[in-house]
């Protein structure tokens, strides 16, 4: 198939990010990757009238398909990306997955003394020893997977740093926020060869999903 023709595929995150993600799809192009994978085993759904082939993808995954070219262009968190670097265009902030990477503490703990190493429980191995890092404290990262929260009441850590958004469950395993570490939304990632060659497809692209992203969400979505 000429590159003209060629369908563009887009690397999709599965869980919290889908339903998102597919509105603004389905905004932008009349397309909901969401609609088109849900009911199926089928991890790969085409879109020939948008031009696209939709892929479902772990959401810790996606930058390594788009990184590789496997798929043209994907949906991944800012915690995703700076945790792990990637030689990614970035072109577009998705407003979507609003979150913040935080350090948190047990409420009411006292401080740690002074040259004690604090023991801290994360799946964000690099951005939290950057965190400390910087700051001049020389911190034991203890690497995690997740259920982070429960690892200080349990004497596992001393602190923690993961992802929050409402606060809920920081609050119903007794932790506070101490510092913020990073803002996250979610990133439109561009492979920078598929840039190259469908330049002009990946600029209406990544034009009209802009303009959804700009323009404010009608009632009763
Ligand atoms: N509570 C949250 N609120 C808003 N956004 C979040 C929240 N938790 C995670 N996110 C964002 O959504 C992205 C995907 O999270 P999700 O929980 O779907 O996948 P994951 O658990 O990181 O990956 P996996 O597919 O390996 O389970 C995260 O990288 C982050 O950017
Ligand atoms: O501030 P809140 O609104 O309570 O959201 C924060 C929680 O959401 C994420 O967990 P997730 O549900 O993805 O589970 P996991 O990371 O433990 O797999 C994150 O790791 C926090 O545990």
């Amino acid at each position: 198939m000429p590159a003209s023709t060629e369908l563009l595929t887009v690397a999709v995150p599965k869980g919290r990010l889908l339903e998102e993600s597919s509105h603004l799809f389905e905004r932008a192009l009349g397309v909901s990757p969401r609609k088109l994978l849900e009911g199926t085993r089928k991890l790969a759904a085409d879109a020939p009238a948008a031009g696209l082939r939709f892929i479902s993808i772990r959401a810790a995954d996606v930058a390594s398909y788009v990184e590789h070219g496997a798929a043209a262009v994907g949906i991944v968190g800012l915690d995703v990306l700076r945790e792990e670097p990637r030689d990614l265009y970035e072109p577009l902030d998705l407003g979507i997955g609003r979150c913040t990477v935080i350090v948190a503490r047990p409420k009411g703990a006292a401080p740690l003394p002074r040259g004690v190493a604090p023991r801290v429980a994360t799946k964000y191995l690099s951005l939290a020893a950057h965190h400390f890092a910087r700051k001049g404290v020389p911190a034991e990262i203890i690497p995690l997977h997740g259920s982070i929260e429960v690892a200080p009441s349990l004497g596992l850590a001393d602190a923690i740093v993961d992802i929050t958004e409402t606060g809920e469950t920081l609050r119903a395993n007794g932790l506070v926020i101490e510092e913020e570490v990073l803002q996250v939304s979610a990133r439109l990632v561009v492979n920078r060869v598929a840039l190259k060659l469908h330049a002009e497809r990946l600029r209406r692209l990544i034009a009209s999903l802009r303009e959804v992203v700009a323009a404010p969400v009608r009632k009763g979505r």
